[in-house]
């Protein structure tokens, strides 16, 4: 098939969109082929996304967009194996394939036609002839021109698939791909936590034991869908197979059981404060932390749950009622702006922060993360230093940094643990080296006080910088030994959780503990601290009115654009509400007030309350 007549098929059939499902099999497979093309290629361009230009894009037929998700998913799964036989093979000519961009890809003269012009439908094709169980698509097209290009290749693919997984040292195709490009979602176990406020590890396991499951050891692969065990590393947690629906189960609807991946439990099993401590968490809703913050304290003690957004608070709100939390008191406003030295923060003892990240740990996460790989690969390959991925991720560092060193400016604050559900070293080990840096008075809690027993541990040796502003009188005590590093004995300390490796989803855990005593402060309630001014979160009327001036004031513009969570039955570690990169860039320029004096500090925070 001539180059133009296909790019004309495969623009005609974007605009016309015909419903026919019963045109012919082979015109439709080739349109499929050429709407997957079009497809990465807007991805490449940052022209939308997965879901949008495939399942929401009104311009393919009804039919043929579930295939369409479906076709571009799994191509994405494999882009690495994929890129490396189309190239190898010499499907794309090598010297033009550093572009995965067919308008720069011109087509090769002594190449296959117009597969050599364009790596995505070569990569699109690939994947169908190697990777599909029956030759299924392709064999649709069979007579096609299109399909007779492939044939003719066919042989070098199959030998570069082969000295592919060879070079892996991997058994099957499956595993290559697995090795490849890490993608184990199936993998990941369905992980229950017991709410100690309603019910017992032991009487759980007893109902389930009763009836649906059989208990194996703590260590054991579940192999059956009929096999439970406890959990090896955490007192409140039960370990069900992939898969596992509790979501009709009565102790799930009764709040007795709390559907939470493994790492996300980690934060407050780490932190552990002891019943009657007062705690901040930061970046609460939709409250899974929260709740199992309140588990482990008995209900007594008290907990003030922090988050910018009204919506997911007000999930928050209604999810901690159904676990029975009775010492949450939920404050809508952006963190930074709460006045360390103003009560009742000024007495807390401990502070969970888990902000917004990347969420790329996250499995439902993963084709997004994909997506970024994807783009990533090809940007680095056409020698791009445009990367966008990178400025986001950038951008969400800064902004992690910032609300670290503010929970660092707590006075009597004894212990802090940061967790994110993302995979990247800038978010994670170099947050971390960054806030120790700036913050001498805090150094890492020992392994032995941080999951010992857990045996993934954090990255050492140099970290990526952070570009940040620090906060008035605020120094770099470090700054002359740039770039930043961790040593072997800190980067132990830390928790890393990997998709791949431990069936969890991806996470990171730091724990911090005060270096010298805690600031002295006038004893309880002593009035002659300010009042912080905010008043605790209600549900109700006012909620827009509330949801607008969370958007006016939280000035770094960081939380605006958050998502909420629309149920938070499966939200596992936070989803990881995510700011566009301008909004993150833009909260770097925020400045922090933790260091101000408490003084300054209480006139600066008085602040409307974001509540009804
Ligand atoms: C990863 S989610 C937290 C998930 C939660 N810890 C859980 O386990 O259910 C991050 C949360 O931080 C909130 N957030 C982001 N920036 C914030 C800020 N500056 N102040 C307070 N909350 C913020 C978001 O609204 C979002 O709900």
């Amino acid at each position: 098939m001539a180059a133009k007549t296909s790019k004309q098929a495969a623009h005609s059939a974007g605009k016309r969109a015909p419903a026919d499902r019963n045109a012919n099999p082979a015109s439709c497979r080739q349109k499929l082929y050429y709407h997957a093309r079009d497809v990465l290629d807007k991805l490449l361009a940052h022209s939308g996304s997965i879901k949008g230009l495939t399942v929401g894009n009104q311009q393919v037929p009804s039919f043929q967009r579930r295939p369409l998700y479906a076709l571009v998913c799994e191509t994405l799964k494999y882009h690495r194996a994929l890129y490396t036989i189309v190239t190898r093979a010499g499907l794309v000519p090598t010297d033009t394939s550093d572009s995965l961009d067919p308008k720069v890809v011109g087509p090769s003269p002594s190449g296959p036609g117009e597969l050599g012009a364009s790596l995505t439908l070569a990569m699109v094709l690939t994947h169908d002839l190697l990777f599909k169980s029956s030759a299924g698509g392709l064999r649709a097209i069979s007579r096609t021109k299109l399909a007779k290009q492939m044939d003719s290749y066919r042989p070098a693919l199959k030998r570069e698939l082969q000295r592919l997984i060879e070079e892996r040292g991997a058994k099957s195709k499956a595993e290559l791909i697995e090795v490849v490009d890490g993608t184990t979602t199936d993998e990941i176990e369905r992980y229950v936590r017991v709410n100690l406020l309603r019910t017992s590890v032991d009487k759980v396991i007893k109902a389930f034991q009763t009836k649906e499951f059989e208990l194996k050891d703590s260590g054991a692969r579940l192999n059956d869908t009929r096999q439970m065990s406890r959990d090896s590393h955490l007192q409140d947690g039960i370990r069900l197979p992939p898969k596992t629906d509790l979501q009709a189960h009565p102790l799930y609807e009764s709040g007795a059981l709390i559907l939470q991946d493994k790492a996300s439990c980690f934060p407050a099993t780490v932190l552990a404060p002891e019943p009657g401590s007062r705690v901040i968490d930061a970046c609460a809703a939709p409250g899974n932390k929260t709740s199992h913050l309140a588990s482990l304290m008995g209900n007594v003690g008290q907990i003030f749950a922090i988050d910018a957004d009204p919506k997911r608070l007000a999930t928050l709100v209604r999810l901690t009622g159904r676990a029975g939390c009775r010492i949450i008191e939920p404050y809508c406003t952006n963190f930074l702006h709460v006045d360390p030295y103003s009560l009742p923060f000024a007495h807390v003892d401990y502070i969970l922060l888990d902000p917004s990240c990347s969420g790329s740990g996250m499995a439902h996460n993963r084709l997004d993360h994909l997506v970024d790989q994807f783009v990533g690969d090809a940007d680095e390959r056409a020698g791009n230093p445009q990367l966008d991925q990178a400025a986001r991720l950038a951008g969400l560092a800064a902004f992690q940094v910032q609300m670290l060193t503010h929970a660092m400016s707590f006075p009597r604050v004894k212990r802090i643990v940061y967790s994110t559900c993302s995979i990247h070293a800038i978010e994670n080990e170099a947050v971390v080296a960054r806030c120790l840096a700036i913050n001498p008075g805090f150094r890492l809690a020992p392994r032995a006080r941080s999951l010992p027993t857990w045996p993934r541990r954090g990255i050492p040796g140099s970290v990526p910088h952070i570009e940040v502003e620090l906060p008035e009188g605020v120094e770099e005590h470090e700054s002359g030994s740039l770039p930043l590093s961790l040593t072997d004995d800190q980067a132990d300390c830390l928790i890393r959780c990997s998709a791949a490796e431990d069936r969890t989803h991806g996470f990171f855990v730091a724990h911090f503990e005060r270096v010298a005593d805690v600031e002295e402060l006038p004893a309880g309630e002593d009035k002659t601290l300010p009042p912080s001014q905010l008043t605790p979160f209600t549900e109700g009327a006012g909620n827009r009115k509330r949801r607008a001036s969370v958007k006016a004031t939280s000035g770094a513009g960081i939380v605006a654009a958050d998502q909420p969570e629309a149920d938070g039955k499966e939200v596992a570690g936070g989803k990881g509400n995510k700011p566009t990169a301008k909004q993150a860039t833009a909260g770097i320029k925020r400045k922090n007030r933790g260091k101000d004096t408490p003084q300054q500090n209480s006139k600066r925070s008085v602040r409307k309350p974001v509540t009804s």
